[in-house]
């Protein structure tokens, strides 16, 4: 028994829940209560002789000391917190309540430890903070980087990764990966544990001592690794669109060694997924729309709405650097004769066709737009002579002029009427150049042969 205490208090100090320390004027441990043991991981008998800063977390020696100095010279502290590490490296946080005992030449501290308060507090704060991000949150990559933030905040995290299905092809593609070892490393394991995640449709934890449980083909590829991972899969309501993957500790030889994720941990990331996927599918949904309303939906060219935006901002730059913009006016011949002969249908596959052939004639900077039934017009920009759009115009006959299969093995010819106008010879304006491109396309309508062959 320690002679600093006697035997019947020896018998209480060892029952409380609160911890009851010593330290010496040299900052050594001479007595610690049995409740150490539970809270800082070392046995009575380690501890005593220890000096008590080598176990503050370094962030807080500091300050630590300071607290300690004061109390020594007479100011009692009841409230004061820090984290220390525990012997099996873990964090924990606890509230002193000190006084210096002059007689004895003592510091006598009573030690509780507050560290699951402390972390429902930071749960509680941060799961405001991500369900604040995700409403408030204009776009999804900034979205992305304050989760990491938050949840960087509360759990040990070397690299974190927003994984998704790309859905027509199902291909997996990094929409984050901020990882904090160095260049993308990690960046082909993290893809197969998303895959593992998605394919078991569940959280996925991996640790060194449970990696045996893992797949032939990804126990190859973690083993080496020895490090600590958490996939969650993000699911909305429709589908399961990717996963949220994250790591702790080693990828390479000296990093640092990892405890393995928690179910708490587990259950924070489910409900940053939850979180994520809404956001996510909220905005896909609204960039569909937006889409939807710019574009037409057959051909998926610009409509007549963003073809009109697309030749203003072409008409106020060359107004500004003194260029020039070409546009064309593009009219079928004859194509009611498809839809009449052929069907709807048919008529729809020749639309499609022409939006391709003609988009494949112009610069990928460059305007095609669907603005009527067999409507199209081509916005020019930087055309450095008249001659450059009559070469286009001759690439766009001449790509029209290929056969087109509509489908019932039949195939078809189609000829157009193409008008052309430039700024700044034939108008000002929008109005003036959209009224002389048509007048010109008319113009030669009653040359043009018939559409369909
Ligand atoms: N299949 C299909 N047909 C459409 C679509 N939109 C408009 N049309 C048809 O396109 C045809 C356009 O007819 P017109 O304006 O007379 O054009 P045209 O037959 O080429 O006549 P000309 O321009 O004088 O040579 C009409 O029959 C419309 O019904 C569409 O989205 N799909």
């Amino acid at each position: 028994m320690n002679p600093l205490v006697s035997a019947p208090v020896a018998s209480f100090t060892d029952l409380l829940l609160d911890a009851v320390c010593m330290v010496d004027v040299n900052g050594r441990f001479v007595f610690v209560s049995a409740a150490c043991e539970r809270i800082f991981g070392y046995r009575q008998d380690e501890m005593v002789g220890m000096a008590m800063i080598d176990l503050v977390a370094p962030a807080d020696r500091e300050r630590t000391l300071a607290a300690a100095r004061s109390i020594m010279d007479g100011q009692p502290n009841s409230r004061f917190e820090n984290r220390y590490v525990r012997k099996d490296g873990s964090i924990v946080h606890i509230m002193w309540s000190a006084r210096w005992s002059e007689a004895d030449q003592l510091r006598i501290a009573v030690a509780r430890d507050i560290t699951a308060s402390k972390r429902a507090e930071a749960m509680q704060a941060a799961l405001y903070a991500i369900s604040e991000a995700a409403h408030a949150t204009e776009d999804l990559p900034a979205l992305y980087q304050r989760m990491h933030q938050i949840v960087g905040g509360l759990l040990p995290v070397q690299s974190f990764a927003v994984v998704l299905r790309d859905a027509p092809d199902d291909v997996l593609y990094f929409a984050y990966h901020a990882n904090a070892s160095g260049p993308e490393s990690d960046a082909r394991l993290a893809v197969l544990l998303c895959e593992e995640a998605l394919r078991r449709n569940m959280p996925l934890r991996v640790a060194p001592d449970t990696m045996s449980t893992l797949s032939p083909a990804l126990l190859v590829a973690a083993a080496p690794e020895q490090a600590c991972w958490m996939s969650v899969p993000l699911c909305t309501p429709q589908a399961t669109i990717g996963a949220l993957v994250l790591r702790d500790g080693a990828m390479f030889e000296g990093g640092a060694a990892c405890q393995g994720y928690t179910d708490q941990d587990q259950e924070l990331l489910l409900f940053v997924s939850t979180q994520i996927a809404t956001a996510i599918q909220r905005k896909q949904l609204e960039s569909r729309l937006h889409f939807m309303a710019q574009h037409d939906d057959l051909t998926r060219l610009p409509n007549r709405s963003l073809f009109h935006d697309r030749l203003a901002t072409a008409i106020a730059r060359a107004q500004r650097q003194q260029g020039r913009v070409a546009l064309l006016f593009i009219d079928l011949n004859k194509f009611k004769l498809v839809n009449d002969l052929y069907g709807h249908s048919a008529g729809d596959r020749l639309l499609q066709a022409v939006a391709r052939s003609i988009s494949s004639c112009v610069r990928e900077a460059d305007t095609v737009a669907r603005i009527g039934g067999d409507e199209f017009v081509v916005v020019l920009e930087h055309v450095a002579r008249p001659e450059s759009a009559a070469l286009v115009k001759e690439k766009i006959h001449l790509a029209l002029a290929a056969p087109v299969h509509v489908g019932e093995g039949r195939t078809l010819h189609t000829s157009a009427s193409i008008g052309i106008a430039h700024y700044p010879d034939h108008g000002a304006d929008m109005t003036q150049l959209l009224r002389y491109a048509d007048q010109a396309m008319y113009a030669t309508k009653h040359q043009a042969p018939d559409a369909v062959a």
